[in-house]
């Protein structure tokens, strides 16, 4: 790989999608880079700076930003997706006519849609037919983006249906601080993922009631065996949710002030509602819209999901948290490993 020659584009100015595009940058590519607001191309053009989502990390010079799509995705080996995940239908599709087929598409987006109940990857190969679904890949893990902006210590997992494309985007991403595994089960990193979200926020309301690390501990056991299943019922190797995007990502999100899911959960425990919380944001928690996903899914499938279910009511039926917690505790009595 050349790393003079390889055309990356990068769509979502984002903390994460800054923080990848940086990455990158720093490792010499020239990036041009898709964010949705002008305040953001501006400040990093005059500033080396995004202010708005990742403010007090100094950008490369190696970071072209644009608001313009076509420029950024057209003609490149590689394009990265980092936007929310119900933003990801409609931006991927408006790129679509710009995308050449040979393109590989990277999404490090985390998130399960509404509608549909897609992992990104399936909505991809909805908005991009063009593009052989072999030539997706996702990246998932545990990695706050302002840890990564400080080098500190990463691992994360590239997944994609062909090995040849796991192993070539590894190599694009790995630097010394940035550690990259390669694997097959792209389902089964996207619901992990994406479901340590919901968990994510409980693992705050937690911490908003003032609960303690039994509890903590508890959950993130549990929650651990509601990600699990669901990947068993939707074809993911089990195995993957012991991996970094599932088990890996589950902790870092429970315990790290960093997480803005795990935020919200406390702000809910501490009293707020979800429409204040929401607010004061301009962020993105996943877990909010996923826990819908999650809760519609789950139940089409006959799949146990107790924790995200309690915590969509939370969420959208105002139950209050101590009677969730009430109701999770007080289930009928079973074995630990009558899972499936
Ligand atoms: N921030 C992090 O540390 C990590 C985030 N992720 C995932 O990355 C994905 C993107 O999240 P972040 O980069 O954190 O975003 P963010 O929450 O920092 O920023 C929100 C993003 O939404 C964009 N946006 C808002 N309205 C828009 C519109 N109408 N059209 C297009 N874009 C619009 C903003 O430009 C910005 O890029 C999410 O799925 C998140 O779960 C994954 C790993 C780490
Ligand atoms: O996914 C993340 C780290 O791996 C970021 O989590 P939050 O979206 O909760 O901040």
């Amino acid at each position: 790989m050349d790393i003079n020659r390889t055309k990356i584009g990068v769509v979502g100015g984002g903390s994460w999608g800054t923080a990848l595009a940086n990455l990158l940058a720093g490792r010499g590519f020239k990036i041009d880079f898709w964010v949705f607001e002008e305040e953001v191309k501006t400040q990093i053009e005059t500033e080396r700076e995004n202010r708005v989502f990742l403010a007090g990390c100094p950008l490369s010079e190696n970071l072209f930003p644009s608001n313009d799509l076509k420029t950024v995705v057209a003609d490149k080996e590689m394009v990265l997706v980092v936007v929310p995940s119900h933003l990801m239908r409609g931006v991927t599709a408006t790129m679509s006519p710009f995308l050449s087929a040979d393109t590989i598409v990277v999404s490090a987006s985390k998130g399960i849609e509404n509608k549909t109940h897609l992992t990104m990857s399936g909505v991809l190969a909805e908005t991009l037919p063009q593009i052989p679904e072999t030539q997706f890949a996702v990246l998932s893990g545990p990695s706050f983006a302002r840890e990564v902006v400080r080098q500190v210590p990463t691992v994360v997992t590239v997944a994609s249906k062909n090995r040849a494309v796991s192993t070539w985007v590894q190599e694009i991403f790995a630097t010394p601080f940035f550690r990259v595994y390669t694997g097959e089960d792209v389902i089964g990193l996207e619901l992990g993922g994406s479901v340590k979200n919901v968990i994510a926020i409980a693992a705050g309301i937690i911490d908003g009631l003032g609960l303690g690390l039994n509890t903590r501990a508890a959950l993130i056991t549990r929650g651990l065996v509601e990600m699990r299943r669901l990947g068993l019922r939707l074809g993911a190797n089990p195995r993957t949710f012991t991996g970094s995007a599932g088990l890996g990502d589950l902790v870092l999100t429970c315990t790290g002030d960093l997480s803005r899911n795990h935020t919200v959960g406390r702000k809910i425990g501490e009293g707020m509602t979800l429409e204040q919380i929401l607010g004061e944001m301009r962020m993105v928690a996943e877990g909010v819209k996923t826990a819908k996903s999650v809760y519609n899914l789950s139940r089409k499938l006959g799949t146990e999901m107790p924790i995200s279910h309690e915590i969509y009511h939370i969420l959208y039926d105002n139950v209050s948290p101590k009677e969730a917690l009430h109701r999770l505790m007080t289930r009928d009595l079973k074995d630990e490993l009558d899972e499936e």
